[in-house]
Order: structure tokens, then C-alpha cells, then sequence
């Protein structure tokens, strides 16, 4: 079911042609906040906002921590898109629906994708309140056949077979390590291997375990789609994971993990994130050459 179904190129230029008409805002970059990190919005200045609900073609968010709004506005001399609250696949949204602003940022000229998401670990060295900056990705619904692409190709955005290594750009994962050591939170700071899981549900002690052997270091629901699309279409590609609890891998720990939870750390680390963030997009490079896939 949720391979199937297509969304045409019409459809993602009529919300495109929709929001400019809207905003005088053209973005360079967008950022897709995760559970509880919806704050980093508000760092835009000059906003022009707008609810899913009122953008043709959009989904909707169903999930507390996802307000729902779509975001415009200057951050540090670049112009931004922030989506607080993104789309997940155990929301009952087919993959296509889950990524469909990235291919409409694309179409908005956008040249750099921030994915931020709320994640647990299984790595023994991060801890909850934790930054892992996403150096690759284990697409588990992807590797299964569930992907955003599946179906035929739309040769404007991308070519049929795209290349995932590297989608992480090493460049922006070294500024970002850089900017940390600058603003004293680098004990907070590594990079590691975030795996998407379909959800709803948390991960049993013996999927936990399964993932850690893998060599996971984080585990969440969402981004890997998103990533998959941006770099189909040449977005370059930047992405941090909070995390925000430990999944549990013993038979003998009690602990159990909720939602609940997971949104109390974004809120603890909301102001970290946001300067992290909001340093990153000042001093990254816009290139208004960037190899491109799409047409
Ligand atoms: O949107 P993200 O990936 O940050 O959300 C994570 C995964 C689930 O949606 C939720 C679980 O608490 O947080
Ligand atoms: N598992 C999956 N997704 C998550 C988790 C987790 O432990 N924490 C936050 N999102």
C-alpha cells in the first residue's frame, strides 16, 4: 500500500507555485524539525507562517510535538523553511506523502536540507540529552521495499538509480563538530549510524538487540525517507538526532520508554539545538552550483 501510490510533478509544483504566492521568501535552506524540536522555528526572523492544513496538496501532522505549521523567515542572512512537525509512515501517510515537501523545497530552490529528529540510542557512549550527528542511515523500510521512489521514475527530479553513500555531506558534519568545540558542548557531540524503523510501537529487547549487533547507534522513525528523497533530487544533506532515551537491550532493566519522555529532553536541549542550528546554517556555504539531479 504504501509503495503505490504517486504523487505527479504537477502536484508538488501546484503547493510550490501556492506558497510563492503566498511569501515573498525564496529558501536556500529547509529544516525539518523532529519530535519536540520544533523550536528551532523560532529563530526566523521576518516569518511568514503557514498551517498544514491551509497549503494545498500538504499532509497533515497527527503527532503531539508536530504544532503543524509551516515556517519562512532570515536566519543569519539566509532565508529558511522550517517544517515544525514532519509526517511519519506509522501515521498511516504512504512513504510519498511522508516526503512530499522535499520535493516541493526543491522546486522552491532550496539547496541544503537540515533533518533534526528525536532518537534512542544503543551505542553505549550516548546518552540521553546527547547530539548524534548523522554521518549515514539503515533505511529498514527501504531495504524491505518500502521506499519513496518506488514506482516509475520522475526523471525531473532524479535518475532511477541513485547513489545513497555519502548522502550525509561531510563537510557540513565537520563545521557542525567544529561549531561545538566553539560553543563548549563537544562532550555532547558524535557522529553515528541512525536506523529507521517503521514505528509506532518501540523496539522489543531482542529487535534492540538485533540493531545494536548491527552496528546502529540510534534508533528513530522518520528521516531516512526524507533523505532518500532529498538526495534523489541533489539536496545537500545535514541531519542530528537528540537523544533522548536508551532503548533497552537487558531482560533485567525495567525501564520503559514513552513519548512523554522524549519530548521533555527536546525541551531540555531546545537552546543548544537552536544555536547549534542557527550557527551551522550562518556559516555554511551557499553554492548556488550545487551538482543537481533534478531538471
Ligand atoms: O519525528 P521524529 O523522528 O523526531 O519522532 C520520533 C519518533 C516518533 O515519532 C516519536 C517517538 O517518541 O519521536
Ligand atoms: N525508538 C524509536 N524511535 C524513537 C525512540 C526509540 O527508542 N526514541 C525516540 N524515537
Amino acid at each position: 500500500m504504501h509503495s503505490k501510490e504517486q504523487i505527479s510533478h504537477d502536484e508538488y509544483q501546484k503547493t510550490a507555485d501556492w506558497l510563492m504566492s503566498q511569501t515573498e521568501h525564496r529558501p536556500q535552506v529547509a529544516i525539518i524539525c523532529g519530535s519536540g524540536l520544533g523550536m528551532l522555528a523560532d529563530t526566523l526572523k521576518c516569518q511568514d507562517s503557514f498551517a498544514y492544513s491551509d497549503i494545498p496538496g500538504f499532509p497533515q501532522s497527527t503527532v503531539q510535538g508536530h504544532a503543524g505549521r509551516l515556517v519562512f523567515g532570515e536566519l543569519k542572512g539566509k532565508t529558511c523553511v522550517c517544517m515544525q512537525g514532519r509526517f511519519h509512515m506509522y501515521e498511516g501517510h504512504s512513504l510519498c506523502k511522508t516526503t512530499f515537501p522535499v520535493r516541493v523545497f526543491k522546486l522552491l530552490g532550496v539547496e541544503t536540507l537540515i533533518v533534526t529528529n528525536a532518537a534512542g540510542s544503543l551505542a553505549d557512549g550516548l546518552h540521553p540529552g546527547d547530539i548524534m550527528v548523522i554521518k549515514d542511515h539503515v533505511n529498514f523500510p527501504g531495504l524491505v521495499g518500502l521506499n519513496p521512489l518506488s514506482g516509475p521514475n520522475d526523471d525531473k527530479f532524479g535518475p532511477r538509480f541513485p547513489a545513497m553513500s555519502g548522502c550525509y555531506d561531510k563537510s557540513l558534519r565537520c563545521l557542525a563538530m567544529d561549531i561545538a568545540k566553539q560553543q563548549g558542548v563537544a562532550s555532547l557531540m558524535q557522529e553515528g549510524v541512525y536506523a529507521m524503523v517503521g514505528g509506532p510501537n518501540f523496539e522489543t529487547i531482542a529487535e534492540a538487540r538485533l540493531l545494536h549487533r548491527l552496528g546502529v547507534d540510534a534508533v528513530g522513525m522518520s528521516t531516512a525517507a526524507e533523505v532518500v528523497m532529498a538526495t534523489h533530487c541533489g539536496l545537500r544533506v545535514f541531519g542530528l538526532s537528540l537523544i533522548t532515551n536508551k532503548v533497552v537491550k537487558s531482560y533485567e532493566d525495567s525501564d520503559r520508554v514513552n513519548h512523554e519522555g522524549v519530548l521533555e529532553i527536546g525541551r531540555l536541549r531546545s537552546q543548544t539545538l537552536q544555536q547549534l542550528v542557527t550557527e551551522l546554517i550562518s556559516r555554511m556555504e551557499i553554492n548556488n552550483n550545487i551538482t543537481n539531479n533534478a531538471v
